[in-house]
């Protein structure tokens, strides 16, 4: 339980919309309990009839006003059920909205790490499932058992005054139910937990899977992808029968016991009617409030499966709010105040520092071996080493989307650790390897770094990214829908626009990892020349593949198994014997399989 009032305190803005709730089904479980009054005093005014203690006349004059109250009550019950059900509709709904805004506005600030070993459909599907189970208990509970239950602590009341006996028979219920509920809660929520983590991973495999299609279809993998993702589900059939018939075996026991319970309070109203401690009217009244009574505790079976599931996705949603975050990151609704500004560089500092930088994805694993070098400000420096030899970790760090082990990463003589994030990835202009687009317009797309941008800047930046002429190839020109990830472009067009969105960034700090590694020669001069423009007095981090690029670099970094080969400019590196001279003679031999090995194209 201390999961879901954890939501409610999450949630305190919906406190105006909770205590509306409260107060409707207060109302509405009134406006209930007037019934069994009105046809009990009714019961007793006929029998007093009957008996000839009262006129015809007059019972009927009074029966009739009976009746149209009785009206009235039923009437005033419909109304503000509905109303109640209205705000808990609204009240479940908003509560969806912001579950599901603050779930994104904490993984948009998780750590990095943190996505390596998460798949995005299982977080896609953890966060549907978790929060659809939350919103939908919370719809449940307000639309009517919170009013069942009121009626029920009034029923408990009304029954003490009656006859006290009655009530504690009420009373043992409760804690009965709880009992019994308690003693297979731990197997249902182990299954719960159990079903989740498969239907997460179907999820995760599906999204992959979709977003992989052309793969999955070119290696004829339909069939396994199918049954793998069949498995997962005949697995929760198999979780669920087991819970299922857990679920209904309690059922009966618990309906049994409330039965028997019900059958001693009914025994006790009617022998105690028939001796004359009450009469037939009152008999009439608890007999009636025993049935309003009995409604909420008989579907409490129902509620309390609704609570375990959101009882498992408060949980599952928790464990992810819960992860720590690095407080330097952008956050945006829970934001640490407004982002510091960068502080002013350390003179004579380099812009980029990296001093015996060792890393590890993986504990104690490390990537990088004690890396270091310089970029001072202004300077072109090439990263140039074997594939996997950590040239694109060097930009994560750079990028503070991982910390070193130890040894530091500096910006301009600061600690990366000690600068705003959010700041420093402002000053950064990059351009991945894999493009990384986004489903939307090719407009969009440039002005991502920079939504405020006029179409004059877009259509400049895409101008000297070489993109313009493709662009305006297309019907739609900027406008033009590229589809998700930019799959609905070809690879060297997406390159091209992820060129001028960094064109448009207008970053003073520029890293290119493979900027141009999908564009055939010509493009590539092309897209180079912009490239070559735009580094121009910024400071340039460049992982390239292709000498051509390189040779018009200030200095190159050779990197051999995470560890610093050489430093030096291009002239210096072709005549030392290290790599870069083994790329050129590599390149003058045309041996193009071992230049590949570094990720070259001749
Ligand atoms: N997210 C990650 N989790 C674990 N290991 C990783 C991760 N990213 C990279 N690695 C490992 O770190 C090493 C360096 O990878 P990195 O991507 O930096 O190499 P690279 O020099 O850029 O290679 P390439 O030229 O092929 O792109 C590789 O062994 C790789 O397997």
């Amino acid at each position: 339980m201390s999961s879901l009032l954890r939501i409610v305190r999450f949630t305190r803005e919906l406190s105006p919309l909770y205590l509306l709730i409260i107060a409707c089904s207060v109302v509405t479980a009134g406006t209930g309990l007037a019934v069994p009054f009105l046809i009990g005093h009714a019961t007793d005014v006929v029998s007093n009839a009957v008996g000839g203690k009262i006129t015809a006349g007059s019972a009927t004059r009074t029966v009739l006003w009976l009746a149209f109250a009785l009206l009235l009550a039923e009437l005033a019950n419909t109304v503000l059920s509905n109303v109640g059900g209205y705000f808990g509709d609204r009240m479940s709904n908003r509560l969806r909205t912001i579950l599901s805004v603050r779930y994104f506005d904490k993984l948009l600030a998780l750590p990095q790490r943190w996505f390596d070993t998460e798949l995005t459909g299982t977080i896609v599907s953890r966060l549907n499932r978790s929060i659809a189970e939350i919103s939908a208990f919370a719809k449940t509970f307000s639309n009517a058992f919170a009013t069942m239950l009121i009626t029920t602590f009034a029923v408990l009341v009304i029954s003490a005054y009656y006859f006290w006996p009655l009530a504690v028979l009420l009373l043992i219920i409760f804690p009965v139910y709880v009992w019994l509920t308690a003693l297979t809660s731990k197997k249902w929520q182990r299954i719960e937990g159990e079903k989740n983590e498969h239907v997460d991973h179907a999820g995760g495999r599906f999204a992959e899977v979709i977003g992989q299609i052309r793969v999955v279809k070119s290696f004829v993998r339909e069939g396994s992808e199918l049954s793998g993702f069949r498995s997962r589900f005949e697995a929760t059939d198999d979780l669920t029968r087991e819970q299922s018939a857990h679920w209904h075996r309690m059922d009966v026991l618990r309906r049994g016991v409330l039965n028997l319970i019900f059958f001693v309070i009914y025994a006790i109203i009617f022998v105690l009617t028939a001796r004359g401690q009450f009469s037939l009217g009152q008999m009439v009244l608890l007999i009636q409030l025993m049935n309003m009574a009995r409604d909420p505790v008989q579907s409490m079976s129902w509620v309390i499966d609704a609570s375990q599931r959101a009882i498992a996705g408060s949980r599952d949603y928790f464990r992810v709010m819960e992860t720590p975050v690095d407080p330097r990151t952008p956050h945006v609704i829970e934001s640490h105040g407004d982002s510091d500004p960068l502080p002013e560089p350390v003179p004579d500092a380099p812009m980029i520092a990296f001093r015996d930088v060792r890393f590890a994805y993986e504990k104690d694993e490390d990537v990088l071996h004690g890396i270091g070098f310089d970029v001072r400000a202004g300077e072109k420096v090439a990263l140039v080493g074997e594939s996997g030899g950590g040239k694109s970790t060097i930009v994560n760090l750079l990028l503070g989307l991982y910390e070193a082990r130890t040894g530091s990463v500096e910006i301009a003589g600061h600690p990366i650790d000690s600068l705003p994030l959010a700041e420093l990835r402002r000053d950064v202009g990059v351009v991945f390897q894999d493009a990384s687009l986004f489903s939307g317009t090719i407009r969009e797309n440039i002005a991502y770094g920079r939504p405020d941008a006029t179409d004059e800047e877009i259509r400049e930046a895409a101008r000297r990214a070489n993109a313009d002429r493709f662009v305006e190839r297309f019907s739609a020109g900027y406008d033009t829908v590229i589809g998700e990830r930019g799959l609905r472009l070809s690879g060297g067009q997406r390159q091209r626009i992820a060129v001028a969105r960094a064109m448009l960034k207008d970053a003073p700090l520029l890293v290119l990892d493979e900027a141009t590694s999908a564009l055939d020669t010509k493009a590539e001069r092309q897209v180079q020349a912009g490239l070559d423009e735009l580094m121009a007095g910024r400071t340039s981090l460049i992982i390239a593949h292709r000498l051509s690029t390189i040779a018009n670099v200030d200095t190159i970094v050779t990197l051999r198994d995470g560890h610093v080969d050489e430093i030096g400019s291009p002239e210096q590196l072709a005549s030392s014997g290290g790599i870069y001279a083994e790329l050129l003679s590599l390149q003058d031999s045309g041996r193009k399989k071992d230049l590949a090995r570094f990720g070259f194209r001749v």
